[in-house]
């Protein structure tokens, strides 16, 4: 099925996923002095309960730190969002190299990776999926990383990997804030969008904080380290090395920015 590769990657996902040539497709290149400047728009403010953090997983396609969402435990509000929003899941996307593997690109700027922390509007829909099929479903807050000190916050999770090394393999994780995985400044930029990994679903609000978090290369290069086939898989096994979709065409949709 889909992946990352030349045989199954984000240039023939439209052939099964007609979406991937939306009107509100992710990731973007935010060009910074584009980017509308809304006063009206309130801080991003986010309420996560460690005690709802379940399990970690390898999907084949990144690792996923997974929460309990059947109650609003671990919320996000404000920004452009109207209510709350329930945390479901945190997943990274990186690429081969520290030159580039992030999602979203600044004024076509690379970072090594971005980290995902998704969200799913609970009180309109009653599950994830059903949300995921409405405009206003979910919410992704999306923070880029850059290469620097080594990131104490990001050792708990590196040090699970042993666990989940191959594709498909799950080990129960607990007392985890992803708070603890943001910057200090909460200024962010706010567009429309997509899923980035099929079905590409035009449901995501998106919330891109402006200042990246640090990590370092030796830790990045642990990403690398997971394998994105099974134990049992006949062809040789093969590392996570680049989960990363290209930019998508803006279609005329307006980047706002919660500062000047
Ligand atoms: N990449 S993203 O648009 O933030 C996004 C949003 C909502 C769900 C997901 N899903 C995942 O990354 N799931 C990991 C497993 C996918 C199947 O291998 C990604
Ligand atoms: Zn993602």
């Amino acid at each position: 099925n889909w992946g990352y590769a030349d045989h199954n990657g984000p240039k023939v996902w439209h052939e099964l996923f007609p979406l991937a040539n939306g009107e509100r497709q992710s990731p973007i290149d935010i060009v910074t002095k584009a980017a509308i400047y809304d006063p009206s728009l309130p801080p991003i403010n986010v309420d996560y309960d460690p005690s709802s953090v379940k399990l970690i997983m390898n999907s084949g396609h990144t690792f996923t730190v997974e929460f309990d969402d059947g109650e609003d435990k671990s919320v996000i509000r404000g920004g452009p969002l109207h209510g709350s929003y329930r945390l479901q899941q945190f997943h990274f996307h990186w690429g081969p190299c520290d030159d580039y593997g992030a999602e979203h690109k600044v004024d076509g700027r690379d970072y090594p990776a971005e980290l995902h922390i998704v969200h799913w509007n609970a009180e309109k829909f009653s599950s994830f999926v059903e949300a995921a099929q409405n405009p206003d479903g979910l919410a992704v807050l999306g923070i880029f990383l850059k290469i620097g000190e080594h990131n104490k916050n990001l050792e708990r999770i590196t040090d699970a990997f042993e666990k989940i090394t191959f594709k498909g393999k799950q080990s129960s994780f607990t007392n985890f804030d992803p708070s603890c995985l943001l910057p200090d400044c909460k200024e962010f930029w706010t567009y429309p969008g997509s899923l980035t990994i099929p079905p590409l679903l035009e449901s995501v609000i998106w919330i891109l904080l402006k200042e990246p978090i640090a990590v370092s290369s030796r830790q990045l290069s642990q990403f690398r380290s997971l394998f994105s086939t099974t134990e049992t898989d006949e062809s040789k096994p093969c590392c996570m090395e680049k989960n990363h979709r290209p930019v998508q065409p803006l279609k005329g949709r307006k980047v706002r920015a919660s500062f000047l």
